[in-house]
């Protein structure tokens, strides 16, 4: 006979799921479920506890807007009302700072992005037996979901894939699987195409009138393998994105905030959270700059020497540094990190790292203790790591913003001011004006 237990949603794991303690103390994680709710589940086969059934629904519950939500990997929690999103996320956010030994911090503002605006999509192309799928990898699975529309994309993203759909599906470099990143700039949808053989010249007209037709200033190609330069596919006008007033030409796939509203809340929380006090002539170490998302906007405040280590982002940022007070270097920080001697000689350093976090960098920090330390993060769990040294170096939270750029992922933004006021003393004197 199956065996079923009901009982009480605990938590949402950092996954989204919901967590369901058991009579043995073990701990069962259903997707789909929201804190607070009465579900039942029920053994399978294989000994496994699955939800059967939502007994008492959530408060919070709402319908999902999309017909893929459950299959389409993109989105973890869209049956779940936008604020209590925000709160779950202000929450894990809290928990990986005390982890790192920082308590009972006001978050000095939320943000969240809306649906329709998203504006960069990275999707999985794949053959099947009926044609091709288009869309986001099938929770848990190497299946891609195909997809003909998504409540997160922005329009002018949605209102290409269908000659995306039909040109990828006639192309003869696609034999069974690629990939395409799709950008929206001030230009117009930027696109990226990566495929498992070469481009043939057959292949090169079908996307050039793809792009006639489409209105796209550029496609690109790569080679699936990894490491392989991109090449221009065909360009019909110029590429461009304006940043604090900077036009640049980002390269192919570049990185970009997810949204152009969370971008600007992004770089209105790292301005927040610099010191008063600062001159012109103040020098800021900026890591991992991308093409300078935040380095056009601190150069209003102040000499920004900014690292990056994709040779592509940093020839974008550097073409549009004339007039600015920007000095950038392309360095790769995980192999080369900025040495202590070198951060020791500036009061402030922004870092912005990938998913995994910035270990070796940190290091070197925390041995140059820059009065302040502004931290972008994409990833609490690895922001707990990085924050842990802070705290061991003796530097306090003095500001943090928490950004859900990110709809409906498990995805959180976080921007964080960290200080140290003993020991070595800002050369400058900088602190918040008003702190
Ligand atoms: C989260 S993005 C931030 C970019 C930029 N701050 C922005 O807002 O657009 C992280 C950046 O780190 C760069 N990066 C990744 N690994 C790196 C490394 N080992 N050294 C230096 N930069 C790296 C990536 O190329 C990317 O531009």
């Amino acid at each position: 006979m199956t065996r079923s237990f009901e009982g009480v949603v605990a938590y949402l794991s950092t996954q989204g799921n919901g967590a369901v303690h058991l009579p043995d103390g073990s701990t069962v994680y259903c997707a789909d479920t929201l804190p607070a709710e009465t579900v039942r589940l029920e053994e399978d086969a294989a000994g496994h506890w699955q939800l059967a059934d939502i007994l008492i629904p959530s408060p919070q519950r709402v319908p999902p807007s999309c017909t893929l939500f459950g299959d389409c990997g993109g989105c973890s929690v869209q049956h779940m009302q936008p604020e209590a999103i925000m709160a779950w996320k202000v929450d894990l956010v809290r928990h990986a700072l005390a982890k790192a030994g920082f308590t009972d911090i006001p978050v000095a503002t939320t943000f969240q992005v809306a649906p329709h605006t998203r504006r960069r999509a990275d999707l999985a192309l794949r053959r099947v037996a009926d044609g091709l799928h288009l869309g986001l990898h099938t929770r848990g699975s190497k299946i891609v979901t195909d997809m003909a529309a998504c409540p997160v994309l922005h329009p002018d993203i949605e209102r290409v894939l269908p000659a995306l759909r039909q040109v990828a599906e006639s192309l003869q470099a696609l034999r069974k699987e690629g990939s395409v990143i799709i950008n929206l700039l001030d230009s117009g949808p930027d696109i990226l195409l990566r495929t498992d053989a070469a481009l043939t010249t057959t292949d090169r007209q079908k996307l050039a009138r793809m792009a006639e037709q489409a209105g796209i200033a550029r496609i690109s190609w790569q080679s699936l393998k990894a490491d392989t330069p991109t090449e221009t596919a065909v360009q019909t006008a110029p590429v461009y994105q304006t940043i604090a007033g900077q036009r640049i030409t980002p390269p192919p796939g570049a990185f970009l905030q997810a949204t152009a509203e969370s971008e600007q809340a992004i770089q209105q929380a790292v301005l927040d959270c610099l010191p008063g006090k600062l001159s012109r002539r103040s020098i800021l170490v900026e890591l991992f700059a991308g093409c300078g998302t935040l380095s056009f906007p601190l150069a209003k405040h102040c000499q920004v020497h900014t690292y990056e280590s994709s040779a592509p982002a940093y020839a974008a940022m550097k073409a549009a540094t004339n007039n600015t007070r920007i000095t950038p270097f392309c360095r790769d920080l995980y192999r080369q990190p900025v040495l202590a001697k070198d951060i020791t000689k500036v009061d402030i350093v922004v870092l912005d790292p990938p998913h995994a976090g910035a270990r070796e960098q940190m290091d070197q920090i925390v041995r140059g203790l820059p009065a302040w330390v502004i931290y972008v993060s994409c990833n609490p769990a690895s922001l707990a790591k990085d924050a842990a040294a802070l705290a061991s170096a003796g530097y306090s939270l003095d500001r943090l913003h928490v950004i859900d750029q990110f709809l409906w992922s498990t995805e959180t933004e976080t921007v964080c001011a960290f200080k140290r006021e003993s020991s070595r003393r800002s050369r400058n004197g900088l602190s918040r004006s008003g702190s």
